[in-house]
């Protein structure tokens, strides 16, 4: 089943670049850029990766990021995703960036923004896969510095296709961001938001309602809310649900526990995403395989999944 899976033409809608950073790839950035790191060697720091809860991954995965420095490096990064990609026959994907994690950190936006757009680029011309750049806020930091980044970005209109909003979900409502959203909705950007993941149903709505958005991140907490579940029955409106990721986080106890292919049979527009594969043991196809291992995930249901995920693109 695996290969077969594998083999499935797929699209991936729920990835952040900066997740996607594996442990030898962080470890030979740090070497490259002179970064001393605390961990001593790859399998220490893999050792590390078992969460509780979204903010102790955020906690590591912020660090993580500090490797990244230069232009070259985040062409790395990317061009190390698309290859997965490759290998995995996902035809189109939707990255997420955070340009605030390097920004902060005295980055440049354009050294962040060029090496992962020419690494896009190359990833169109030589491998064949379009794909379409998010910029995403971070929650945790304040609507004025989102703002901010939305100014920087400006100037490179064309290279995304949306914004998006992620990070610590408890206590960061959509409401908190809902005038960079204007904003950035009448510069012509599409929007998208992490809503639903640990959050509340409540944090859906104001997601659907204030920030208007097209495509639900997660939203696996929709179950919880009958009315909400009709509406984003009715109108389509896909999800960009994580399995791995959300039982590493433990939204879910068990991937038995999952709810994906309950909200699949109900009519639900979902597909199958890696979030964070660097981190949460493993990519698309291991995201599909855990589904069919855990939860009897049949062909004709991945089949399903699959044109989801083609049919939700934002490009
Ligand atoms: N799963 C996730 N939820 C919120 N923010 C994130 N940033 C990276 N992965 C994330
Ligand atoms: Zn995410």
């Amino acid at each position: 089943m695996y290969d077969w899976l594998n083999a499935l033409p797929k699209a991936e809608l729920h990835l952040h670049l900066e997740g996607s950073l594996e442990p030898e790839l962080l470890f030979a950035l740090a070497e490259r850029n002179k970064i001393a790191l605390p961990w001593d060697d790859v399998e220490t720091l893999r050792s590390a990766y078992a969460f509780n809860n979204l903010q102790e991954f955020l906690d590591l995965y912020y660090q993580g990021a500090d490797v990244l420095r230069t232009e070259q490096d985040f062409y790395d990064l990317t061009w190390a995703y698309l290859q997965r990609c490759k290998a995995q026959n996902v035809v189109h994907t939707e990255p997420f960036f955070d340009p605030q994690t390097h920004t902060d950190r005295g980055i440049p936006f354009e050294v962040v923004l060029n090496g992962i757009n020419q690494a896009l680029k190359d990833g169109r011309d030589q491998l064949g896969i379009s794909s379409g750049l998010i910029l995403s806020f971070l929650r945790h930091l304040s609507e004025e510095e989102a703002h901010k980044t939305l100014d920087q970005a400006l100037p490179f209109r064309d290279a995304f296709i949306a914004v998006g909003l992620d990070s610590s979900e408890m206590g960061h409502p959509p409401s908190k961001f809902q005038r960079v959203f204007d904003r950035a909705r009448s510069e012509g950007f599409v929007a998208v938001a992490h809503a639903g993941e640990e959050g509340p149903p409540e944090y859906i709505w104001e997601a659907l309602d204030l920030l208007h958005i097209k495509r639900i991140d997660h939203g696996v907490r929709a179950i919880e809310d009958e009315r909400l579940m009709q509406r984003i029955i009715d109108e389509q409106i896909p999800l960009t649900v994580c399995p791995l990721s959300n039982t590493k986080l433990c939204v879910f106890d068990h991937m038995s526990q999952h709810n994906i292919l309950d909200m699949l049979e109900r009519g639900v527009k979902v597909t199958v995403n890696s979030d964070d594969p660097a981190y949460f043991g493993g990519y698309v196809t291991e995201n599909f395989h855990a589904l069919h291992t855990h939860l009897g995930m049949t062909e004709d249901q991945a089949r399903r999944l699959a044109q989801n995920s083609l049919d939700a693109r934002l490009v």
